[in-house]
C-alpha cells in the first residue's frame, strides 16, 4: 500500500518523519504514549483522550480490525494517533473492518512508520508536550510553527466537548436494586455496564447538572466518571461534589471523578511530567494491602497531602487509601466520616485487567451501609 509521506513535530522542535495513516491531514494535541499491547479500540474510543495525540508503544496495532462491539463511547475522540507498525492483517471473529479504515471514515489523522520508541523515551525525558501531525507538508519548521501557536493541556475545559447532550438510563441486569446518578464528564460505556451486572439502575447526566437534577430522583449514589483535560477547570463540578458530601449523598469517583472528589476535599492537582497510561500500572489498595494491576489514562494527578496517609478537611478526615507502585503517585480516596470514595484509576478497564472490579462491589456495599445507617436513624426517630 502506497502512503502519502506525514510528519510529525513536537514542540521542542524533534521531528519525526513516517507515513500517513488514517486521514490526511494535519491535528494538533498534546503528544501522550499508551503501553497497552491491547485494547487500541477502546483507546481510541475513550473520551479522556479528548485533546491528545496517542503514541502506541506496542509495534504493531490494528491486528483484530474493528468491531461492532468495543467502542468505549459514540466515537473517537483523540485528536491523532501514532504507530510504528499497521498491521496488514484485521484477523478476529468479531472484526467488521480494519483499523485504517475507521480512522478514515471518523476523519483522524494519524502516522505510521515511527520510531515509537525513541518517540517514548523522548516524552518520557522531556515530558508530555504539544505536538502537530501532517500528511499536507513535509516542512517541520512550518508545522513547528502552527504547533507552537496550538492550545495547551494546563487549563484545558474539554468536558462540554464530551458530555451528553441530554440525560440516559442504563438498565439494571436482573431486579433493579439501586439507582445512581451519573455525572458525564466523559464516560466509558463498560461503567455503567459494571454497575448494571450490580443490579443498578444508572442515569447518565450532562456535566453541566446541578445538584437538584443530579438528586430529582432520589439515587442511592451519585457517580463521577473520567473525563479530558485538567480538572483545574472543573469548578462546577467541584462545587456539586462539595454540596452531595454536605448531604451525606454517596459518592464514588473515578480518575477525573477522583480528581474532582479531592479538589472537593481541599487537594490540589498538578500536571505529571508524562502521566499514567496503558494497561499494567501496579496499585496497591491501603484497605487489603493487596497490589492490584490496573488500567490508567491520567495525566493529572491529586497533590499528595502535608500530612501523609490521612488528612483533616472539613468533611472529616480521608485516607490516600490506594497508591501507584512505579511512582507513589496518589491513586485514589476514602473518606472516613462521609460516603465517598475515588480511584485515579479505571476500575471498569476495557482495555484492561479486571482486578480493580471489586471497586464496584464496595459502592453497593456503601449504599448498604448508608441505607441501614438511615433505617435506624428513622426508627430511633421515631
Ligand atoms: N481518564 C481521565 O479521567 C483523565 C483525567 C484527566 N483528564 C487527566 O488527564 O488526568
Amino acid at each position: 500500500m502506497s502512503r502519502a509521506p506525514a510528519i510529525l513535530v513536537l514542540e521542542d522542535g524533534r521531528v519525526f518523519r513516517g507515513e500517513a495513516f488514517g486521514s490526511v491531514g494535519e491535528t494538533f494535541g498534546e503528544a501522550v504514549f499508551n503501553t497497552g499491547m491491547t485494547g487500541y479500540q477502546e483507546t481510541l474510543t475513550d473520551p479522556s483522550y479528548y485533546g491528545q495525540v496517542v503514541a502506541q508503544t506496542a509495534p504493531q496495532i490494528g491486528n483484530t480490525g474493528w468491531n461492532d462491539e468495543d467502542d468505549e463511547s459514540r466515537r473517537i475522540w483523540v485528536a491523532g494517533y501514532v504507530v510504528r507498525d499497521p498491521s496488514r492483517l484485521a484477523s478476529n471473529w468479531r472484526a467488521k473492518r480494519g483499523l485504517e479504515d475507521e480512522l478514515a471514515s471518523q476523519g483522524v489523522v494519524g502516522i505510521c512508520e515511527v520510531d515509537t520508541r525513541a518517540l517514548t523515551r523522548h516524552l518520557r525525558e522531556a515530558g508530555a508536550m504539544r505536538v502537530g501531525i501532517s500528511s499536507r507538508t513535509t516542512d517541520a519548521e512550518e508545522l513547528l510553527a502552527r504547533v507552537l501557536a496550538s492550545p495547551q493541556m494546563a487549563g484545558a475545559n474539554h468536558v462540554p466537548a464530551v458530555t451528553t447532550a441530554e440525560p440516559y438510563t442504563y438498565e439494571a441486569k436482573g431486579t433493579a436494586a439501586y439507582t445512581v446518578a451519573a455525572v458525564d464528564l466523559g464516560i466509558k460505556r463498560n461503567t455503567p455496564r459494571r454497575l448494571a451486572e450490580r443490579g443498578i439502575t444508572t442515569t447518565v447526566f450532562p456535566a453541566s447538572a446541578s445538584v437538584d437534577e443530579l438528586l430529582a430522583d432520589g439515587p442511592d449514589a451519585v457517580f463521577l466518571s473520567n473525563g479530558p483535560g485538567d480538572p483545574a477547570t472543573a469548578g462546577h463540578q467541584i462545587s456539586v461534589t462539595r454540596e452531595l458530601l454536605r448531604r451525606r449523598v454517596p459518592v464514588f469517583g473515578i480518575c477525573f471523578g477522583n480528581q474532582i472528589l479531592g479538589r472537593a476535599l481541599g487537594l490540589d492537582t498538578y500536571k505529571l511530567k508524562f502521566g499514567h497510561r496503558g494497561i499494567n500500572q501496579p496499585v496497591l489498595d491501603r484497605h487489603t494491602n493487596k497490589i492490584e494491576i490496573t488500567a490508567h489514562n491520567h495525566g493529572f494527578a491529586l497533590a499528595p497531602p502535608e500530612s501523609g496517609e490521612f488528612f483533616e478537611t472539613e468533611f472529616g478526615r480521608v485516607q490516600v487509601s490506594h497508591v501507584c507502585l512505579n511512582d507513589d503517585v496518589v491513586e485514589g480516596l476514602t473518606c472516613l466520616d462521609a460516603p465517598a470514595y475515588s480511584v485515579q484509576y479505571h476500575p471498569e478497564a476495557a482495555g484492561g485487567p479486571h482486578d480493580a472490579d471489586y471497586l464496584f462491589d464496595r459502592l453497593v456495599e456503601l449504599i448498604d451501609t448508608v441505607r441501614s445507617n438511615d433505617a435506624k436513624g428513622a426508627k430511633a426517630d421515631a
